[in-house]
C-alpha cells in the first residue's frame, strides 16, 4: 500500500462531503474512485493531495502522516495530480507548458536566472530534456512546437498527463481524465495509464466512464453521499447490491 486514508472526513458547513473514509491506494496498481454526482470524489482527491485540510482523519503516505502538509510539499514527496480541466497557457507551445511544470523540481533561484549562471543553464537544459522525455512518453513528440491553444481536447489530456509526469511522481491522481473525449481516444488514454503503471507509477483516478473503469481498474472504491459503500475488483463492484442501488437512475452507463 502506498497511501492510506483513515477516517477521512471533510465538512463544508453542515454538509459532510467525505465521511469517515478508510481507503488504501495500492502501489503499482490502477486504483479508481467512482460514485454518483456529488458523491465526494473530487473532495477526496483534494484532501489526499493537500488542497483541502480534512475536518478530521488522516492521510498516510509511505507511512508518513501528510494530513496537514501544503500541496507543494506533498507534490515534492512524489504525489502529482491532474484537474478536471487543465488550464494550459494557450499562447505558449506544448513544450513550454511542460517545461513550466518541471520547474517545481529545479534548483536555481531568481539570481541564477537573472545572471544566467551555469547552474541556471544546466537546469534549463534538464527541464527541457525532461519535458521532451515525458512528451515522448505520452505520445506527443509531433506537436511539441504547437501552441497549446491549437491542439485537440485529447492532446490536452495527454499534456495534462505529461505535466503530472514531469515532476517524477510516485503516484498520480487523475481527475476524470477521459471527460469530453470520444471512445477511441478513451482507449488510447487507458493504454497510457497502463503504460504508466508498467513504468512503476501508481495511478488513482476518478472517472465517470464505467466501461473504461471496469476494464482498467485493479481496485475500485465507490463513494455515495461522502461515504464508502463498496470497495473491490470490477467484478465485486458490478455485483454489489448497494452500488447498483446507488446508481439506479444515475449515469452508470455513461
Ligand atoms: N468548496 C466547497 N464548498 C462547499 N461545498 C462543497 C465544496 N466542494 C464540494 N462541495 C460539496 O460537497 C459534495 C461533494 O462534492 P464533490 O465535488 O467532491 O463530489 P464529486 O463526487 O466529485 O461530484 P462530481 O462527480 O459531480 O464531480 C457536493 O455536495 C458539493 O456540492
Amino acid at each position: 500500500m502506498l497511501i492510506e486514508t483513515r477516517n477521512l472526513t471533510k465538512q463544508f458547513g453542515g454538509l459532510t462531503a467525505v465521511k469517515d473514509v478508510d481507503f488504501e491506494i495500492e502501489k503499482g496498481k490502477i486504483n479508481a474512485i467512482i460514485g454518483p454526482n456529488g458523491a465526494g470524489k473530487s473532495t477526496f482527491f483534494n484532501l489526499v493531495s493537500g488542497s483541502y485540510i480534512p475536518t478530521s482523519g488522516q492521510v498516510i503516505y509511505r507511512g508518513k502522516d501528510i494530513t496537514k502538509l501544503p500541496p507543494n510539499k506533498i507534490a515534492e514527496l512524489g504525489v502529482a495530480r491532474t484537474f478536471q480541466t487543465t488550464n494550459l497557457f494557450e499562447q505558449a507551445t506544448v513544450l513550454d507548458n511542460v517545461i513550466v511544470g518541471h520547474r517545481l523540481r529545479t534548483k536555481y533561484n531568481l539570481l541564477d536566472a537573472v545572471l544566467r549562471t551555469k547552474r541556471y543553464k544546466k537546469e534549463e537544459k534538464k527541464c527541457k530534456d525532461k519535458a521532451m522525455e515525458v512528451l515522448d512518453f505520452v505520445g506527443l513528440t509531433n506537436i511539441t512546437d504547437q501552441l497549446a491553444g491549437n491542439i485537440t481536447q485529447e492532446e490536452k489530456k495527454r499534456v495534462a498527463f505529461a505535466l503530472a509526469l514531469a515532476t517524477d511522481p510516485e503516484v498520480v491522481f487523475l481527475d476524470e481524465p477521459a471527460a469530453g473525449i470520444n471512445s477511441g481516444e478513451t482507449e488510447g488514454l487507458a493504454e497510457l495509464m497502463k503504460k504508466m503503471v508498467k513504468r512503476g507509477i501508481t495511478v488513482c483516478l476518478i472517472e465517470h466512464k464505467m466501461q473504461m473503469i471496469m476494464k482498467l481498474a485493479d481496485k475500485i472504491m465507490v463513494l455515495n453521499y461522502g461515504e464508502k459503500i463498496a470497495e473491490g475488483s470490477s467484478e465485486e463492484i458490478m455485483n454489489n447490491q448497494d452500488v447498483i442501488e446507488a446508481y439506479l437512475g444515475g449515469d452508470a452507463s455513461a
